[in-house]
C-alpha cells in the first residue's frame, strides 16, 4: 500500500546515500596514500553484502584477524556505506596508532543504535566536544550519552574521567578493601552452601555487583542488592549487544533511526527503547533512593553521600556528573568483573593441574586458617598469573570499545581519514602464536619469571583499553577479580558438577559474542578442601571476623 512516509525515507535516505559515498571517495582522493587492504566492496554500498550476509559463527574478533590474515596485513580497512572502520590486529599497530597516537584517535565514532537511540540524557553540559556526534543541540539543552565510554572527547568526558580518577585510582583503593574482604567471604559461602545451585554465574555477578552497590552508592540490604543486581543485568544487556560498532545497520546508516518505530524492520528501535529505559532505571533508581533528602544523612558514607555533601545542589553540573558517574561505575563493574572470573573458574574446572598448582602456592605462602589477603598478592604470582592468563585467553571486551580519529592521519604508508572508527582487536593481539605460544590453551605458566625467558607483554596492557581512554576502573576491577581467584582457589576445589544420576556434567567453553563478552551459563560444583584444623570454613570465618571488617 503507497505511504508517503515512507517514500519521503526512502528518496531521503538515497540521497544521504550519495552524500556519504561522495564524502568517502572525495577524502580518499585528497590523499596520495592508499587506504589499508580490506574486503573489495561494491560500488556505493562498500562491503555492506559482506557484512550482513555473514552468518559465520565465529566470533567477531576471530573473522577480522581472518581477514587480516586473508589482506596480509596487521591493519584492514572496512568501507560499508562511506562509513569507514579500521581494524588493528596486531600489537605493533595498537601501540603506536591507538597509545602513542592518542591525541588523534581518543574520540569515539557516533555509534547511532547505543548512544543515539538508547542512551543519550539531556544536560546541562556546554557543547565542547571533537565531533559533532558527541552532543546534539536540542530545544531543552545538550543531549549527550551518560555512558562514559561512549563520549567523545569533551569538558564533559574529562568531568567524567577526573571523578573516576579521584575514587579509583590505585592510592585510594585500600579504602575499599574490607568492603571487598566482607563480600568474598560472603560470595565463597555462597558457592559451598547447599542451596547453591550449580550455575556460578549468579553468584558471581552478586559478589562483583554487591562490591560496587556498596562502594557508590552505600548499598548494604540483601534485598536492594537483589533488586539492583538484576536491573544492572537487565540494562547491560543493552551495552552487550550494541557496543560493537556495526551490530545493527543503523550504525552504518544513520537515516534509518528516523523509521517509524512502528515500521515493519524497525525492531532494532523497539529493541533500543527498552534497553533505554533499562540503562536509565540502573542509573536513577539507587540515586534517587540515596538522594532523598531524609535517607541522605543517615546513609552509610559512600562514592555519592561524600559529593552530595561537597557540591550542594545549585552545582547542578557536578551533581550531574556524580549521578553519571555512579551509574557508569555501577554498569561497568557488574559485567566486566563478572565475565573475567567466570573465565578463570571455567578454564580451573579444565585444567585441575593448575588449580593444584596455584593450591600449593596458596598454602606454602598463607598456610590453611585464613583466607587470602590483599597483602599477600605479590607473594603470590602463580594466581596472579591465573588472572592474567584468563584476561588474555579471553578479553572481557575483544575488541575493546571503538575509538574514532579526528585528524587525517598515515599509518605504514597507509592513509586514515579522519572520522575513522578504529578497533583495537584485543583478542587478536592476545593470541599472537608467535609472542603467546599455542594461543588457545590456557597455561598460566607463561607468565612465570623463570632464569634466561623474557616474559610476553601482559593481557593487562591490551585487556583494559588504550592511551587516554585506558579503564580507570582497572585496578578496583583486578582486586575484586583477583580475592575472588585467590579466595576460591585457597577453600575450595572445582569440579564437574554431577546431573541426577551422578554423571559429570561437561561444561563447554562457549562465549556470548558482543562488546562485552562472557561464558555461557555452564555448571560446576565447589567443594571445600580439607584444612588441617578440619574446620574449614568455618575457622575461616571466625578468622575473618576478627579483621577490619565493618563494611
Ligand atoms: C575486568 C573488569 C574490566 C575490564 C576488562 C574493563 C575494560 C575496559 C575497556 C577495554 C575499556 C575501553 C577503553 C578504551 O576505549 O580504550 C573500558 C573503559 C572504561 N571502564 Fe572499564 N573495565 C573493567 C572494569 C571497570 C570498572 C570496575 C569500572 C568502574 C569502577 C570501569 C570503568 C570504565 C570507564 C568509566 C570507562 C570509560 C573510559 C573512557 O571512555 O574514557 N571499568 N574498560
Amino acid at each position: 500500500m503507497f505511504n508517503p512516509s515512507s517514500v519521503c525515507v526512502y528518496f531521503a535516505s538515497s540521497f544521504i546515500l550519495a552524500y556519504y559515498i561522495y564524502h568517502h571517495y572525495q577524502r580518499r582522493i585528497r590523499s596520495k596514500f592508499p587506504l589499508p587492504p580490506g574486503p573489495k566492496g561494491l560500488p556505493l554500498i562498500g562491503s555492506l553484502f559482506k557484512v550482513m550476509r555473514d552468518k559465520s559463527t565465529k566470533p567477531r574478533w576471530r573473522k577480522y584477524l581472518d581477514m587480516g590474515k586473508t589482506h596480509i596485513s596487521d591493519i584492514i580497512y572496512i568501507n560499508v556505506l562511506g562509513d569507514r572502520t579500521i581494524v588493528l590486529n596486531s600489537a605493533a599497530a595498537v601501540t603506536e596508532i591507538l597509545e602513542r597516537r592518542s591525541g588523534i584517535y581518543s574520540s569515539r565514532p557516533p555509534a547511532y543504535m547505543l548512544k543515539d537511540l538508547s542512551g543519550r540524557v539531556a544536560s546541562s553540559m556546554p557543547l565542547q566536544a571533537s565531533n559533532q556526534f558527541d552532543c546534539i543541540k536540542a530545544g531543552t539543552g545538550t543531549l549527550l550519552t551518560w555512558i562514559t565510554p561512549m563520549n567523545g572527547v569533551s569538558l564533559w568526558h574529562r568531568l567524567h574521567r577526573k571523578t573516576f580518577h579521584q575514587y579509583f585510582q590505585p592510592r585510594v583503593l585500600p579504602r575499599y578493601h574490607p568492603v571487598q574482604r566482607r563480600l568474598v567471604f560472603e560470595f565463597l559461602n555462597s558457592l559451598v552452601n547447599p542451596s547453591y545451585d550449580g550455575c556460578p554465574a549468579g553468584y558471581v555477578r552478586h559478589y562483583a555487583s554487591s562490591i560496587i552497590l556498596r562502594v557508590v552508592y552505600g548499598i548494604t540490604s540483601q534485598e536492594d542488592r537483589d533488586h539492583y543486581v538484576r536491573l544492572a543485568d537487565r540494562a547491560v544487556q543493552g551495552i552487550v549487544h550494541t557496543g560493537n560498532h556495526g551490530s545493527f545497520l543503523v550504525d552504518y546508516f544513520p537515516l534509518l533511526k528516523h523509521i517509524p518505530t512502528w515500521m515493519p524492520g524497525a525492531t532494532f528501535k523497539r529493541q533500543a527503547k527498552v534497553w533505554k529505559h533499562s540503562a536509565l532505571e540502573l542509573r536513577d533508581a539507587p540515586w534517587e533512593k540515596l538522594a532523598a533528602s531524609n535517607s541522605i544523612e543517615t546513609a552509610i558514607p559512600c562514592f555519592v553521600t561524600e559529593n552530595i555533601e561537597k557540591f550542594s545542589s545549585d552545582m547542578h553540573r557536578m551533581q550531574e556528573t556524580i549521578k553519571n558517574c555512579a551509574g557508569m561505575a555501577y554498569i561497568a563493574a557488574s559485567d566486566t568483573s563478572v565475565s573475567l572470573i567466570l573465565t578463570a573458574i571455567l578454564h580451573l574446572l579444565h585444567n585441575p593441574d593448575v588449580q593444584s598448582k596455584a593450591q600449593q602456592e596458596l598454602d606454602e605462602v598463607i598456610g590453611k586458617a585464613r583466607l587470602p589477603d590483599f597483602g599477600d598478592r605479590e607473594k603470590l604470582p602463580y594466581i596472579e598469573a591465573i588472572m592474567i592468563e584468563a584476561l588474555r585467553i579471553h578479553p572481557v571486551l575483544p575488541l575493546s570499545v571503538p575509538h574514532y580519529s579526528i585528524e587525517d592521519d598515515v599509518y605504514q604508508g597507509y592513509f586514515i581519514p579522519k572520522g575513522t572508527t578504529v578497533i583495537g582487536n584485543a583478542a587478536a593481539v592476545l593470541h599472537d602464536e608467535i609472542v603467546y605460544p599455542e594461543p588457545y590453551k590456557f597455561k598460566p605458566d607463561r607468565w612465570m619469571k623463570q632464569e634466561g625467558k623474557e616474559l610476553p607483554p601482559s593481557s593487562l596492557l591490551y585487556g583494559f583499553g588504550y592511551g587516554r581512554r585506558e579503564c580507570p576502573g582497572k585496578h578496583f576491577a583486578l582486586d575484586t577479580v583477583w580475592l575472588a581467584i585467590a579466595g576460591i582457589l585457597s577453600t575450595c576445589n572445582i569440579t564437574k558438577a554431577v546431573d541426577k544420576d551422578g554423571q559429570g556434567i561437561e561444561a563447554a567453553i562457549d562465549y556470548v559474542d558482543g562488546m562485552l563478552s562472557h561464558p555461557k551459563p555452564f555448571k560446576c560444583q565447589f567443594s571445600l578442601r580439607e584444612f588441617e584444623s578440619g574446620a574449614a570454613l568455618g575457622a575461616l570465618k571466625s578468622s575473618l571476623l576478627c579483621s577490619d571488617v565493618k563494611a
